[in-house]
């Protein structure tokens, strides 16, 4: 497909696959990020409920699987918090010859979380490796592309659907919740974690549910209890839209790409509770997964990123402005114990 990159990494979250996984998975995913042990014991037991084995790994498998029959390009998968390890692979890449590489990254969005750390994971497993680690060159924010739009906006017509008829129905839009400082830092500007997220919302809301209202609202909340993180909460949302006399909700969590551990629990289960003592009808969109438009996209963006002519015109749907290499300064860690 393309002579200057000869070969294609997928880069996710990981999860744990096993009971034994979690804890060290839960290490991983916090060493050094001040997370209390309260609230890791609390999502370890979100975890244990499933078994131990988070859907995010096979979800990737099953996204590997279909990114490979559209490529000629050898296709890779590595984790930052959990197996296949992202340092493994890029030895295996190394061995392979790979020389430069473009990753796919399972977040569409800017900001410290959802972008610059996987950078950063990245720039340290290439380090473990050494010299001839290949170059790996990360894809570009995908909030506003038609692959993932919208899967996202079928999934709210289709969800809305089984509702019952009648009744006052909005649609709540979830992404995982952040610092308040990791939101102001997010892209060249700040901000841009919120913007972005808000640009899908109101494309999949155009696309998805045009006559119902919206909003954006914040899930999965962590960190110490004294530290803001973006709010509304989705449960307290759903406690003040009740209130205010709406009977039903379509929950779209867009911050998302697949039905992994922070829908599963933090949405079907928690939200969906929230919801029933609510007396609220409530439904849960889905997210793209493997839908056969978010798999044509990661092909879009290799071929935009290989073509400089179609950098120049980017299939996107929304007007935020995009780049295809984040400066080196973007969306810096917030201060840890700082006051
Ligand atoms: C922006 C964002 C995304 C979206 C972008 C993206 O997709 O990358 C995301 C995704 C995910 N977050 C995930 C899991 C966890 N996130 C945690 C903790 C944190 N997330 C944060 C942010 C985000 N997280 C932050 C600021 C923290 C605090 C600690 C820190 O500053 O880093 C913790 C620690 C325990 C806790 O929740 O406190 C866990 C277990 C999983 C895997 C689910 C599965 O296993 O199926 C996924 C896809
Ligand atoms: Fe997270």
């Amino acid at each position: 497909m393309s002579e200057a990159y000869d070969a294609l990494l997928l880069v996710s979250f990981g999860g744990p696959e096993h009971p034994d996984d979690v804890l060290p998975f839960l290490a991983n995913v916090t060493r050094g990020r001040g997370v209390p042990p309260e609230r890791l014991a609390e999502v370890a037991e979100h975890y244990q409920h499933f078994g131990g084995v988070s859907p995010i790994n096979q979800q990737c498998r099953d996204l590997l699987r279909e990114i490979e029959r559209g490529t000629d390009l050898p296709v890779y998968w590595g984790n930052r918090n959990w197996h296949p390890m992202l340092a493994d692979t890029v030895a295996q890449m190394r061995d392979d010859g790979i020389k430069r590489a473009l990753a796919f990254v399972t977040s569409a969005y800017g900001g410290y979380s959802a972008c610059r750390q996987y950078l950063e994971d990245i720039a340290a497993a290439r380090a473990a490796v050494g010299p001839s680690a290949p170059v790996i060159e990360k894809l570009r924010h995908f909030h506003d592309h038609p692959g993932f739009v919208e899967p996202h906006a079928d999934a709210v017509r289709a969800a809305r659907a089984t509702l019952p008829p009648g009744g006052n129905v909005r649609v709540v839009f979830t992404a995982h919740s952040i610092p308040t400082s990791m939101a102001a830092t997010a892209g060249p500007d700040g901000g841009r974690y919120e913007a972005q997220l808000d640009e899908t919302a109101a494309l999949v809301s155009a696309a998805g549910a045009p006559d119902l209202p919206w909003d954006l609202v914040w899930q999965s909340r962590s960190g110490p209890p004294h530290v803001p993180w973006l709010e509304p909460d989705v449960n307290d949302h759903l406690a003040a839209l009740a209130a205010d006399g709406v009977t039903g909700v379509v929950v779209s969590p867009i911050g998302f790409v697949s039905d992994h551990l922070e829908v599963i629990w933090d949405l079907d289960n928690e939200a969906a509770s929230t919801a029933k003592r609510l007396g609220l009808d409530y439904v849960r969109a889905a997210t793209p997964g493997t839908d056969p438009r978010f798999v044509a996209m990661v092909h879009d963006l290799v071929r935009e990123r290989v073509n400089a002519a179609d950098s120049a015109r980017r299939s996107r749907l929304g007007t935020l402005p995009l780049w295809d290499t984040c400066s080196l300064g973007c969306c810096p860690p917030p201060r840890r114990g700082a006051p």
